[in-house]
């Protein structure tokens, strides 16, 4: 799924937090989007989901392939007290596919069990989930995005608190997602990582600072800007006018 935002401003209350962004995020190609603390990230994988009203410009997407698109949020709505299986957690990714109305049957079993044994976790569908460490619960999260099947995954900060071998192995499954051609857009801290392994990054700071191929765009003078600008961050700002003003 191409995913283009033409001119897209988002933000809350009227208060922008993302500005005039405009770009593609193509099929097959894995995106890390970095930035400092308040840049805008989530905002942007928010708007992106449609789960914010666009204040201006717009994410060109039609309603269907909105549909497509997967999202991890930031704070994994799992709530580890609360007595769900692992396989329940799962299922809700076949849910989101097929309709809250579609049935399970074996095959969605079948589906479940192959994507917990693909994340590391074979047998563990009658666990609860609150039997899980955090690691093991991101797993089970990933696990529930296999069976998503979207053409676009966005993930918002998937490996904060994660010990490095898990974020090898998640790794691999987000790498798989960009050889089968979905779209894959991560907000990330670990530069290393970003290095890496996202062969494209967005650096942002409210507004685009850069976008391209990762070793054009993880400069020390983006770096440096992007430093810059968070110093300068008003929430109280109105509505930016910059194009209507260009229109003048
Ligand atoms: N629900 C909300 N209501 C009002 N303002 C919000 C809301 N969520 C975020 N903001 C504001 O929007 C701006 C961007 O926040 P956002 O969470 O997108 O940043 P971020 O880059 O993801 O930051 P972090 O790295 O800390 O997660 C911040 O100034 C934040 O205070």
């Amino acid at each position: 799924m191409i995913l283009r935002l033409d001119d897209l401003t988002l933000g809350y209350q009227r208060h922008p937090a993302v500005h005039h962004l405009s770009g593609t995020f193509a099929p097959g190609r894995l995106t890390a989007v970095i930035g400092p603390n308040g840049a805008g990230k989530s905002t942007l994988l928010k708007g992106i989901k449609g789960l914010l009203p666009t204040l201006s410009g717009r994410v060109a997407l039609s309603k269907a392939e909105r549909g497509r698109i997967a999202y991890l949020p930031q704070q994994a709505d799992l709530e580890p007290g609360f007595p769900i299986s692992v396989l329940d957690v799962v299922l809700l990714g076949h849910w989101r596919q097929s309709g809250a109305f579609g049935a399970i049957g074996r095959d969605g079993r079948a589906a479940a069990a192959a994507a917990l044994a693909a994340v590391g976790l074979p047998g563990l569908e009658a666990r609860t989930i609150g039997s899980l460490s955090l690691g093991q619960r991101q797993r089970v999260l990933f696990a529930r995005l296999m069976l998503e099947d979207g053409a676009a995954i966005l993930l918002d900060e998937p490996f904060a608190a994660i010990d490095s071998r898990t974020v090898d192995d998640l790794m691999a499954v987000i790498q798989r997602w960009g050889d089968e051609g979905r779209t894959v857009i991560a907000v990330l801290h670990d530069l290393d990582l970003v290095r890496r392994a996202f062969p494209f990054t967005l650096a942002l700071a409210r507004e685009a600072v850069a976008w391209g191929p990762t070793e054009t765009v993880l400069t020390p003078a983006t770096l440096d800007r992007m430093r810059q600008s968070s110093a300068a961050w008003d929430d109280n700002a109105d509505l930016c006018h910059r194009g209507q003003s260009d229109a003048l």
